[in-house]
């Protein structure tokens, strides 16, 4: 289905069916990673000649997403995202199917140019997050992945047409299945920018 009519389906379906898919992995309960997990390779969805990521670590602070700009799967309501260290991510196959959807965006998505699945989002800018890459581990073969430890942009969500009276139910699932909301990230990373940020506004800084 192309981009438009995708759309309008995701948002009648969600915002009329009675339980809208806020994402595969989230809507049934969350399945626990491993603490031992060493990582695994991504696969683009095209049925041939994959974009394959290999990542050499596990994934931290996984989290669901709602903004407008992270890879979400069919008809989810929410990305699932986590971070890895840009040295332990590398592209080893098909690397010349990858293009940036949006080069003035922080993140820079690395997409598939024929089924559009996100291999990877680098930040090339001066950013609190700048040595981190994001990724979403659903497009591994493997189980072990650490588990989405929060939701995040929210609200993000009615910005892109969700019924907004409909939102209690969402953050109420969210709950149900352990999940924190919130409408920017979480605490702790909020934290993690304003202090980079004071650190950047302070008059001897070299950040
Ligand atoms: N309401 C906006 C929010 C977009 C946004 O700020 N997204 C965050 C989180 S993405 C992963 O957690 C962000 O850092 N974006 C930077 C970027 O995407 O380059 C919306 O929905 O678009
Ligand atoms: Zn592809
Ligand atoms: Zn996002």
């Amino acid at each position: 289905m192309s981009a438009l009519p995708q759309r309008i389906f995701t948002y009648v379906r969600n915002t009329f069916a009675m339980a809208p898919s806020l994402h595969p992995s989230i809507d049934n309960g969350i399945k626990k990673g491993d603490a031992n997990f060493a990582g695994g390779k991504l696969f683009c969805h095209c049925p041939s000649n994959k974009v394959e990521v290999t990542l050499g670590s596990n994934v931290l602070h996984n989290h669901a997403c709602g903004c407008s700009k992270c890879w979400k799967p069919k008809s989810a309501l929410f990305s699932v995202v986590g971070v890895i260290p840009t040295d332990k991510l590398s592209v080893t196959a098909n690397q010349q199917k990858l293009h940036i959807i949006d080069k003035s965006a922080a993140i820079q998505r690395n997409a598939c140019k024929e089924c559009g699945v996100h291999l990877f989002g680098r930040i090339e800018v001066d950013h609190p997050f700048k040595g981190l890459d994001f990724v979403h581990t659903e497009l591994s073969d493997k189980s072990g992945w650490q588990e989405p430890q929060f939701a995040a942009f929210v609200s993000s969500i009615i910005e892109q047409g969700f019924d907004p009276s409909q939102i209690d139910t969402v953050r109420s699932k969210f709950k149900s299945v352990g999940l924190e909301t919130y409408d920017v990230l979480s605490p702790p990373l909020m934290d993690a920018i304003a202090t980079y940020t004071a650190q950047k506004n302070k008059p001897s800084s070299k950040l």
